[in-house]
């Protein structure tokens, strides 16, 4: 069945347009790709009653090999059509080619063949007892699918972040409604195509277009026959989701925000901490959750590694996005633009050093309508500006000097958040003496963003409730069911 242009809602193996329509514009240059059908309550309701239904269909009563088989079929599927799924995530975030060619498609389908396995491969307990009548009793667990899973996703992974939760939903056997970010509707789309290919039942993957608040995700989440919700995305939406979650006891797993810091020791291996602070500031111009916009250095390497990372970073290069050799995309739409710059405005207010940056870049004509910022280096302001407190989410991080790693740890832990940092030294003391004091959920250390999908993933405090990876994702997709026999 062909899908209609634009991006239309995908119900019951079925593609389902709304006659409410907004537009989906490419941030490179503010180009209309196609029309999103924003999808109402009543479609909302139709997709739950899709996956419940497919709950009780051949997909509840399928084995875990042929589940685990039909999501290998997916990987397949996605990996088969990777041209179409880099460029639609291209266009509908700006990233370039690069980063949607070697991340988010490639981790698109390794995260469906990731839990494939895990499901496989998981055993469960059992355990033998003396019942009070001096009988045996035998206790066993079983792993059951929670049953309808509400996944609500961000804009800046968007196929990433979205399989990262619908890998393992599915693979444990439940059935999912899918909100993809307002900004991002056409891969969780191009989706839908390769799940009708390869075979997943109808209802099994659903798919809702439009925004959140009176919106198919507010929708979503009063749902109440909806059993669980995995959400990505910023801390204030995952306060009311929580809170419209928190109707009918439905569990939530949460991504959250961050302002994670970088904390890099004089002892360190210079040119790698160099590098790798400019990729934890500036990948995916800062659209990324575990993002370093925080810095701290060693007093007695600041003044040399500040002026590495500014060289770094005016060696970045914005383009369009689709020439391989682009380094540097715009922001995800003019309304995040908007936002970014408030904040480089309010630092110049601040009195802050402005290191490079701090403005607009000159583009070609054909991108001057983009979404585009400057990479930002900022020094010299307060630990109490909001530039060091709130999440910025763009390409721009703050540095600052610190003595001892006391000062060091007091400064890295002193947020509301605690999703990711990482940390740069040869001392191995320093490394896992950092492991352990830093409160967050991922400590990297001489590495960042470096992923195995085997472990844990999820942000302490404000930056998320639960961990998914590997088993950990079980713990959240699967109810343990007891079954205790006397014999
Ligand atoms: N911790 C992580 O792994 C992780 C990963 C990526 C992004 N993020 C965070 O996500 C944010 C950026 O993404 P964003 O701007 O899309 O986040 P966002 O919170 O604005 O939106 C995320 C999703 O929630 C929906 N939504 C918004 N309000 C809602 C409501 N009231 N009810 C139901 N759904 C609602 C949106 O439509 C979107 O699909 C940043 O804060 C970033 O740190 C976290
Ligand atoms: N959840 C993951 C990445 C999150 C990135 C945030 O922007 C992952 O790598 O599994």
């Amino acid at each position: 069945m062909t899908r209609p242009a634009g991006f239309p809602n995908f119900i019951d193996g079925r593609w389902v347009e709304s006659a409410r329509r907004f537009e989906n514009r490419n941030p490179a240059d503010n180009s209309l790709i196609g029309m999103v059908s924003e999808a109402s309550r009543a479609d909302v309701d139709a997709a739950v009653r899709a996956a419940r239904a497919a709950l009780d269909g051949p997909w509840g009563k399928m084995s875990i090999a042929k589940r685990a088989e039909l999501m290998h079929a997916v990987a397949d599927g996605i990996m088969a059509r990777f041209d179409e799924f880099v460029a639609a995530e291209v266009a509908d975030t700006g990233k370039p080619y690069a980063m949607a060619s070697h991340l988010d498609v490639p981790r698109g389908a390794a995260n469906f063949k990731m839990f494939a396995d895990v499901v496989k491969n998981v055993a469960t307990e059992s355990f033998e007892m003396v019942a009070p009548d001096g009988g045996d009793a035998l206790n066993y667990a079983v792993r059951v699918p929670k049953g309808v899973i509400g996944v609500i996703c961000p804009w800046n992974l968007p196929l990433l972040l979205m399989t990262w939760k619908v890998g393992p939903a599915l693979a444990c056997g439940n059935t999912v409604v899918v909100k993809p970010s307002e900004e991002t509707p056409a891969t969780a789309a191009l989706l839908a195509e390769v799940m009708n290919e390869v075979g997943v039942p109808p209802g099994v993957y659903n798919v809702v277009q439009g925004h959140g608040q009176d919106s198919a995700g507010a929708f979503l989440t009063a749902h109440p026959d909806v059993d669980a919700y995995t959400f990505t995305g910023e801390t204030g939406t995952g306060e009311a989701i929580m809170a419209a979650a928190a109707r009918g006891i439905r569990p939530v797993s949460m991504e959250l925000g961050g302002k994670n810091p970088g904390i890099v020791f004089a002892d360190c291996d210079f040119d790698a901490a160099v590098a790798g602070i400019l990729r934890s500031a500036f990948f995916n111009s800062g659209q990324v959750c575990l993002g370093t916009e925080r810095v701290y250095v060693q007093r007695p390497i600041f003044e040399r590694f500040v002026a590495a990372l500014k060289a770094g970073a005016e060696a970045m290069r914005p383009g369009d996005p689709n020439d391989k050799d682009t380094n540097f995309g715009p922001l995800v739409s003019q309304e995040h633009r908007g936002k970014v710059l408030g904040y480089y405005r309010r630092a110049a207010e601040e009195g802050a050093t402005v290191v490079t940056g701090g403005g607009v870049p000159d583009m070609p004509a054909a991108l001057a309508n983009g979404a585009w910022v400057q990479p930002t280096i900022w020094t010299g302001l307060p630990e109490s500006s909001a530039l060091i407190r709130e999440e910025i989410f763009g390409p721009c991080c703050h540095v600052a000097p610190f003595d001892t790693e006391e000062q060091a740890v007091a400064l890295a832990n002193d947020t509301r958040y605690g999703l990711a940092a990482t940390v740069w030294t040869k001392d191995v003391g320093t490394a896992h003496r950092m492991g352990k004091r830093l409160k967050v959920g991922i400590c990297w250390i001489n590495s960042w963003f470096l992923r195995d999908l085997r472990t844990a993933f999820g942000g302490a405090r404000q930056s998320g409730i639960g961990r998914e990876g590997g088993v950990h994702s079980l713990e959240f997709y699967t109810e343990l069911r007891n079954v205790c026999i006397k014999l």
